[in-house]
């Protein structure tokens, strides 16, 4: 109680009578701790707000005890001004030790973050580093470019070639009947005209065996393109066999692709006794329309049975299915 009734009894001796209660020093005096009081309140807040904006402030307690240092030295110049009329000293005492507690605590602990500190990056290395970031962002969203237009060029050529036969660049056997079976669902729903080609081309065993395999190969490729080059663009044309071949010819009746079909036949004539490169070739062809009551495998063997009586009646002819 004495304790209390002494730390709060102001009546020592003011500051005041040291300074000889004169105007000049008062102002000076009080003025300085004024103006150092506000700006010791002031930078606590600063610091306060900063940590509370920034959370990816690093050592943020550290600005914390800034904060509470100044804060105490701010209290300090306070009392400076009080004492000048009272004499609080014990109070003054009191908030000057805990100012001194406060300020080693914070120089210790400032000496101990020193080296982490000073290794810190500073700001030319910070920009560095940002710019080599950035160069390794541009170079890694250009070879993410480039990998993406390789995935897609190599997506295309594995479609292609799931789709199309390595010799003659035709569509191969399960592509023409996949597009066959879709044609056949399109004539059934819309009505529509749909005629096919069975195509085969005649004695090529007795080409393979004068002529080699080699300038059978040769014979295979130049007849698909003698075909293609006869067919619209809305035809379609696969190679099913060695040296069998089907074509689709949507909304196209049967007279029409019969027309088509000894084009074909007369083009491949033409082009190999044109083409002395190429042994003389000639296709036998069997034409036959998707019907109503038709499915996939009855329209097949229809055109199959055709061509096996273009073949019978002596090749290099197009017979069509009786209607
Ligand atoms: N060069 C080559 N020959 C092939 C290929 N595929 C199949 N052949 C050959 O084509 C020939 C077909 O013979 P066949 O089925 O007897 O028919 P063909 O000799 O054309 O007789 P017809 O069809 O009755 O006129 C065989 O000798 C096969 O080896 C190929 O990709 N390249």
């Amino acid at each position: 109680m004495n304790f209390f009734n002494e730390l709060l009894n102001g009546d020592f001796m003011p500051h005041g009578h040291c300074l000889l209660w004169r105007t000049d020093l008062l102002l000076l005096h009080v003025g300085g701790d004024t103006l150092t009081f506000i700006a010791y309140m002031l930078i606590p807040i600063a610091l306060i707000r900063l940590v509370r904006a920034r959370d990816d402030l690093r050592f943020d307690w550290m600005f914390l005890l800034f904060a509470g240092f100044i804060f105490f030295c701010g209290a300090t110049h306070i009392l400076g001004i009080i004492n000048v009329w009272h004499g609080y000293y014990y109070i003054h005492g009191i908030i000057k030790s805990m100012t001194g507690i406060i300020s080693i605590l914070t120089a210790i602990l400032l000496w101990y973050l020193l080296p982490q500190a000073i290794s810190l990056p500073g700001k030319r290395a910070m920009e560095a580093k940002i710019v080599a970031l950035m160069r390794a962002e541009h170079e890694l969203a250009a070879s993410n470019q480039r990998l993406e237009a390789e995935v897609k060029k190599r997506t295309a050529q594995l479609e292609k070639m799931a789709t199309t036969d390595e010799l003659t660049e035709l569509l191969n056997r399960r592509e023409i009947m996949r597009l066959l079976e879709l044609e056949v669902a399109r004539a059934d729903r819309q009505g529509a005209a749909l005629s096919i080609m069975m195509l085969d081309l005649d004695h090529f065993k007795a080409i393979n065996d004068s002529y080699g395999h080699q300038a059978g190969d040769r014979a295979l490729k130049s007849a698909a393109e003698t075909f293609k080059q006869q067919l619209r663009k809305t035809d379609f044309i696969g190679r099913i066999g060695g040296e069998e071949f089907l074509v689709l010819l949507p909304d196209t009746n049967i007279s029409s692709a019969c027309v088509l079909a000894n084009r074909i036949r007369q083009a491949l004539e033409q082009q190999t006794t044109d083409n002395s490169a190429i042994p003389t070739c000639t296709a036998s062809i069997g034409v036959t329309q998707y019907i109503a009551s038709d499915d996939l495998h009855s329209l097949i063997q229809r055109a199959d049975e055709t061509l096996y009586q273009a073949k019978s009646n002596g090749r290099n002819c197009v017979y069509q299915s009786p209607d």
